[in-house]
């Protein structure tokens, strides 16, 4: 071994939630071991005020931090900023973009995700992930009059919600919105909220906070933002990271949403490729002069045939799994989403290397009533879970799988609802093997329940429904509702008193 590598039983990969919440987890557990921590980033995410709600639901705050608070907060935590350049799993080394190495007992890798864009090497197409990607959105939004945003997930039902002072036009290759997070009913529900102005919407709800100690961008002393030769590696973005920002383009209209539905991108080209086009000479032969020419530098074809110019595309088609180039030349098992395979234990394929949050993809036979989604509360879940698994492997102690892995549970906002995910809450899996009650009251509530032989194993609830507790127990006793069906969504009676 070389002079300058140092010897570290415990190194964690990534400073987001999952890779702070590990290496935090570890320090206490170890006070006279030093662990390392080692994030591209020069900010953290710590998880503060922790709360555990219920069996398995869980509340807290995520503030991004300097990297100096957690090494204060943990005398043998020490945080080096820079990237892994190359993990050597069979040495047990790791080497960092700044020419250090690192020799480890047990490695978590907590490296996150970047965004699937629709096309990697076009400037018109963005994706937002942390803070400098949300930066160069806000900055460019400031001069658009009309941005396009593809996807049916969690950024894309923000994005369309949030913006104003520009057109959008949202595409998604379903039949309703939000459909990663819900059904067709619940997107009827929500529909005229995206249709109304700012004035007319719900009203403030509470959940999940997110804050930011030190989040401005880096300045050189020109006072010019340095730009970046690789892409950015901050951690993810999480609830409510637009609250400080203005989310205004630079035209006078409040908020103005059309959805293109059950489509997707043919191909996207610029505006000298339209002029092409529209004179005939474009290369492919026999196309129709598109339509709704403009001054926009670009312009994005739909399998429906319809076109239609922007001034830049939003791209929140999902996670790619963080897992290259550093990690190659090892044999990691990826799952088919290409997160590293994890079993209950949190291990990775590689001996002595585990792996938490976006990065991995849950390969364990889960609980009925969990599913793996890339979100805040897993990667603290597993984040904890890795570093427990890890200590009880170094002390040669049984480990079972925590308890949070039983429930799928998931509180955020859409549209300025509260809105609650239990269980399989779109009868993922299910097939037609299910029944579904709804409660639906336009503009204060939609309540979801999913029924499998006479048993809850899912729920939506939107608004301040009240029903996530009793919803949770119900579905953790596996109680035979069967006869209570027709009672359980009724409004009149006190479900929480009724299986008291
Ligand atoms: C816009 C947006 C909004 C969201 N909203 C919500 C929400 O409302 N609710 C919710 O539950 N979830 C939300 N999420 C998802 C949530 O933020 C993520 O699931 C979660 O933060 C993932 O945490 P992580 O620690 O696994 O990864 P990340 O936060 O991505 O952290 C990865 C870390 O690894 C570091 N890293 C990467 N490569 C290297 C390398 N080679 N060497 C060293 N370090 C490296 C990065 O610098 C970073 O610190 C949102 C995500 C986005 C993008
Ligand atoms: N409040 C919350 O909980 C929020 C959570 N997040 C999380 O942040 C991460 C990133 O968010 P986001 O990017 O919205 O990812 P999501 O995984 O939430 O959604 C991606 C969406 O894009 C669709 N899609 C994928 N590929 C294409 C394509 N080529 N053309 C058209 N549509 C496509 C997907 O459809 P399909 O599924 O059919 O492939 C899906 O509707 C996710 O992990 C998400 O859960 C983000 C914001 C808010």
């Amino acid at each position: 071994m070389s002079a300058e590598v140092k010897t570290k039983k415990f190194v964690v990969v990534g400073g987001g939630i999952a890779g702070v919440t590990c290496a935090e987890q570890l320090a206490s557990q170890f006070p006279s071991d030093e662990i390392v921590l080692i994030t591209a980033a020069p900010l953290i995410k710590a998880v503060t005020n922790f709360k555990q709600i219920s069996r398995t639901l869980e509340d807290f705050n995520v503030e991004e931090q300097p990297i100096s608070v957690l090494e204060e907060k943990y005398p043998n935590l020490k945080v080096v900023q820079s990237a892994v350049r190359k993990l050597q799993g069979a040495q047990h080394t790791l080497q960092t973009e700044d020419g250090r190495e690192f020799h480890y007992d047990k490695l978590c890798i907590c490296s996150g995700g970047r965004p699937k864009l629709l096309t990697e090497d076009n400037p018109y197409v963005l994706g937002i992930r942390d803070t400098d990607s949300a930066q160069d959105f806000q900055k460019r939004l400031s001069k658009a009059k009309r941005i396009i945003v593809v996807g049916n997930g969690g950024i894309a039902l923000e994005l369309v919600y949030e913006v104003e002072g520009c057109e959008v036009i949202w595409v998604i290759k379903d039949k309703a919105i939000g459909n990663t997070f819900f059904d067709g009913g619940a997107a009827q529900f929500l529909i005229p909220s995206l249709q109304a102005d700012k004035a007319e919407r719900a009203g403030p709800c509470k959940r999940t906070r997110y804050t930011t100690e030190d989040a401005s961008p880096t300045y050189s002393r020109a006072g010019v933002r340095e730009e970046r030769s690789i892409p950015s590696t901050g951690s993810a973005l999480g609830p409510d990271w637009h609250a400080d920002m203005t989310l205004q383009g630079a035209q006078q209209v409040s908020h103005k949403v059309h959805v293109e539905y059950r489509c997707e991108v043919q191909m996207i080209y610029t505006s000298e490729e339209h002029l092409l086009r529209a004179s005939g000479q474009s290369p492919e032969t026999g196309c129709m002069p598109p339509a709704d020419s403009g001054p926009w530098p670009v312009f994005v074809q739909l399998k429906n045939g319809k076109t239609y110019g922007c001034d830049f595309i939003v791209s929140a088609t999902g996670v790619i799994p963080n897992t290259g180039p550093f990690l190659s030349g090892n044999s990691f098992v990826l799952a088919e989403d290409l997160g590293l395979s994890v079993d209950d234990h949190m291990r990775t394929s590689v001996a002595n290397v585990y792996a938490a949050g976006d990065v991995c993809t849950a390969c364990w036979e889960t609980s009925a009533l969990w599913q793996q989604m890339r979100l805040w509360t897993q990667a603290r879940q597993m984040g904890w879970h890795a570093a427990r698994c890890i200590a009880a492997d170094v002390l040669d102690e049984p480990i079972d799988l925590d308890f949070c892995f039983e429930l799928f549970t998931h509180i955020t906002k859409f549209f300025n609802y509260k809105v609650v995910l239990l269980g399989k809450f779109n009868a993922q899996g299910l097939g037609q093997d299910h029944e579904l009650l709804v409660r639906c009251s336009p503009g204060a509530e939609y309540v979801k329940v999913v029924l499998a032989e006479g048993r809850m194993v899912g729920a939506v609830l939107i608004g301040e429904t009240d029903l996530e507790e009793t919803f949770e127990n119900l579905m953790l006793n596996r109680m035979d509702l069967t006869a209570y069906k027709d009672e359980l969504l009724n409004p009149n009676i006190d479900i929480e008193d009724y299986f008291d």
